[in-house]
């Protein structure tokens, strides 16, 4: 059979330890033994399907979501499974739905910005799924700007209660994912009023439903706001809109780890930052610098399969043709982005280190490394975003007209995943927050503080400041090429994490060889990407970039034996590829040609609308050709 003979062939070139690659991938044995065991569970469980998600109405869509979602729920209890074991399988079912929001956003808001009471009163609810929250922080008129949010929530001291109330259309909260349809709570960030004077945004508990019907509570109007890009895809989230009419809730409802409201109503501010109300937004950007890793790599793992797989031209003296892998267009458009996701996954790893670490110090009052956190979150989410999404939308192309196929699993990826480059921050505006944190950073470097990294990405990022920096005023004068400095200092984190990941210990026979080989592909594939730079700011001269060229070059052919196995190690089931191209078999043409009769609209061989439509057209034509 081609396809698996293919793949079985190339399998047997690889030059290194596929399952010790496959622990590096997944962090460690402990990890990779969870994620293995979870996504065979769930692979194997007829209610996690996904094949017909894109031929649903947008209700059976959803609802087939809730029903996955209880099922998952009934799974972790029956199972007993742990909270990573629960996120894992989450993750395998592969379906962007409330559960996300709630265990993503709703709790972790709660245990960053909750005082302990608060968090001793609601956590326990939370965690039973005795109430179901979504984190409701954007409106239909500000995003990005949160400090422009109207919402508004104002005390009153005659009743010790918040009176939450949205003053205009534009305060209407919208977008927050679970929020349409499913949730009962929302931790929403209003404009805190006391005695008319408004203290900035805060963030409140709000119950939005009855625990009983599931109706909207007075005061509340609340829905879905409507189909978004792509069929399938991200319609399985019930993102909402949510007004109040003067919604009273306790004063005990205001998350007050960073600010009080005593019941005199005085404003007390902890000796924590205040940024710390944001502090959720930093602690989901460094789990979806881990999802970049996660997405990049399934749509790579699809496309070099494939590409293995597919021949085209090239008939050789054995009378057959070329794999397209074997092209140098195909490798220098597949390679890096294979690269790009081993690289992703290890500054993922990075920052979730760096996160957990601002943590513990926050726990001893040591504020320090949060701008750090703040800027390195902010930045590798817009980078590793924006890489992703490009990436994926390349390898549908890498695989031609069938990359185009729902079947292929490529289109509905690239829909679910796209939304990724806005949410949790538009990722220009995240960049520009970089820029703002290198401005403060270079202004420093006068007191003798010197910049750590790789001396030509260093040296680009220096020079890139140089060029651009003026003196700015506010975050809005900031320049768009401050922006490129940005990304520049972001790419040197990234390849500066990949090399100290090589400096730990790497068993397997070829394990590190072939992880220093992607390490330099990336690095030298962003420099080529990025050569004006490297070049205008005399980090690298004409002869040096011809010659990282050539190197490039030789390590495509370094890999190319190794590409199959180092998807492999990506250790990724059928299911959850989701895709006819990227089988683990490679069994491609007969599963394609399977897939195409199972459409809805080849149940009947004429297709309904033939008479009323067709036929008479038909028809008429060949009455007038008898006149
Ligand atoms: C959910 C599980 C994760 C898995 C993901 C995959 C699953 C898919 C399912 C769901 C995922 C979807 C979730 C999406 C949820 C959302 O989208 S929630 C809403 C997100 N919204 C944003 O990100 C808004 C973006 N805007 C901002 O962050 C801020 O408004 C701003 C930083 C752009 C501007 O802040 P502002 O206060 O208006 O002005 P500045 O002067 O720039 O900042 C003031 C100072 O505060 C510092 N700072 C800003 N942000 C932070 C922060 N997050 N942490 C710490 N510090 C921060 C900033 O540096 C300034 O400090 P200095 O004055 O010292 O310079
Ligand atoms: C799928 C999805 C799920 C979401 N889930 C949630 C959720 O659960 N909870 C929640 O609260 N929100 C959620 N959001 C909202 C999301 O956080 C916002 O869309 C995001 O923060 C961007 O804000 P915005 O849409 O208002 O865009 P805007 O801020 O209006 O940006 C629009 C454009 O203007 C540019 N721009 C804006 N400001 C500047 C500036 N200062 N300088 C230069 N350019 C600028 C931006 O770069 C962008 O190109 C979700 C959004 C999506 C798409």
């Amino acid at each position: 059979m081609a396809g698996f003979d293919d793949l079985a062939s190339e399998r047997s070139k690889a030059q290194f330890d596929v399952e010790e690659m496959k622990v590096i991938w997944a962090g460690s044995r402990h990890t990779l033994e969870v994620s293995d065991r979870i996504s065979r569970l769930v692979a194997n469980d007829p209610v996690f399907r996904k094949d017909t998600r894109t031929m649903l109405s947008r209700k059976d869509l959803f609802k087939n979501t809730l029903r996955k979602a209880a099922h998952a729920w009934k799974r972790i209890i029956e199972l007993r499974l742990s909270e990573e074991e629960a996120a894992e399988l989450r993750f395998y079912v592969d379906e962007p739905a409330f559960m996300d929001l709630h265990w993503g956003m709703f709790i972790p808001t709660i245990k960053g910005q909750g005082t302990e009471e608060q968090q001793q009163k609601w956590l326990p609810l939370a965690y039973k799924m005795k109430i179901i929250g979504c984190y409701a922080q954007t409106e239909l008129g500000h995003g990005s700007n949160v400090q422009g949010l109207e919402t508004t929530a104002t005390f009153d001291p005659q009743t010790d209660e918040f009176i939450i109330h949205s003053p205009t259309l534009t305060s209407s909260k919208w977008w927050p994912g679970g929020l349409g349809k499913v949730s009962t709570h929302a931790v929403v960030y209003g404009r805190l009023i006391i005695d008319s004077k408004d203290y900035g945004v805060n963030g409140f508990i709000v119950q939005l439903r009855s625990l009983d019907d599931h109706l909207p509570l007075p005061g509340i109007t609340i829905g879905d706001i409507g189909m978004k890009f792509g069929s399938g895809a991200y319609n399985t989230m019930d993102n909402g809109v949510l007004r109040f009419d003067h919604v009273r809730i306790p004063r005990d409802q205001m998350l007050m780890r960073v600010s009080q409201v005593t019941r005199e109503g005085k404003l007390v501010q902890s000796n924590v930052p205040w940024q710390l109300v944001y502090g959720t937004m930093v602690y989901v950007r460094q789990k979806i610098v881990s999802d970049a890793s996660c997405a990049l790599s399934r749509a790579v793992c699809i496309a070099t399969r494939y590409s293995a797989v597919r021949r085209q031209f090239g008939l050789q003296s054995n009378g057959i043709e070329t794999q397209v892998i074997d092209y140098k267009t195909q490798q220098s458009r597949l390679f890096p982005l294979l690269a790009s996701a081993y690289a992703f996954r290890f500054v993922g790893e990075w920052l979730k280190w760096l996160y957990m670490d601002v943590n513990q110090r926050l726990q001893a009052s040591d504020f320090s490394t949060l701008p750090e956190a703040h800027a390195c979150t902010a930045g590798l989410k817009s980078l590793t975003t924006s890489a992703t999404a490009d990436g994926i939308e390349e390898c549908r192309k890498l695989c031609g007209g069938h990359g185009y196929l729902c079947s292929s699993g490529l289109p509905e990826l690239f829909a679910v995943y796209i939304p990724a480059c806005t949410y949790e921050g538009d990722n220009i505006v995240l960049l520009l927050q970089v820029a703002r944190f290198l401005i403060k950073t270079v202004s420093q470097l006068g007191s003798g503080k010197e910049p750590v990294g790789t001396t030509v990405y260093m040296g680009r990022v220096e020079q890139l400041m140089q060029c651009h920096c003026a003196v700015q005023k506010g975050f809005l004068e900031l320049s768009a090429d401050l922006v490129q400095a940005a990304v520049a200092h972001c790419q040197l984190i990234v390849v500066s994490k990949f090399i100290e990941k090589l400096q730990q210990d790497i068993p397997g026979k070829g394990v590190k060889g072939q992880l220093e080989a992607l390490c330099n592909i990336y690095a030298l594939f962003i420099l080529h990407k990025h050569l004006g730079d490297f070049l205008s700011t005399g980090c690298i001269t004409p002869k040096q970039a011809s010659l990282a060229n050539a190197q490039l070059r030789s390590l495509y052919s370094q890999v190319r034996p190794n590409a199959i196995a180092l998807v492999d190690a990506f250790n990724y089931t059928d299911h959850y590829l989701s895709s006819v191209l990227g089988r683990y078999d490679g069994n491609v043409y007969p599963k394609l040609y399977e897939e195409a009769w199972k459409d809805p609209l080849n149940d009947s061989v004429v297709p309904d609308g033939y008479q009323e439509y067709i036929q008479p057209i038909l028809k008429q034509q060949l009455r007038n050709a008898r006149l």
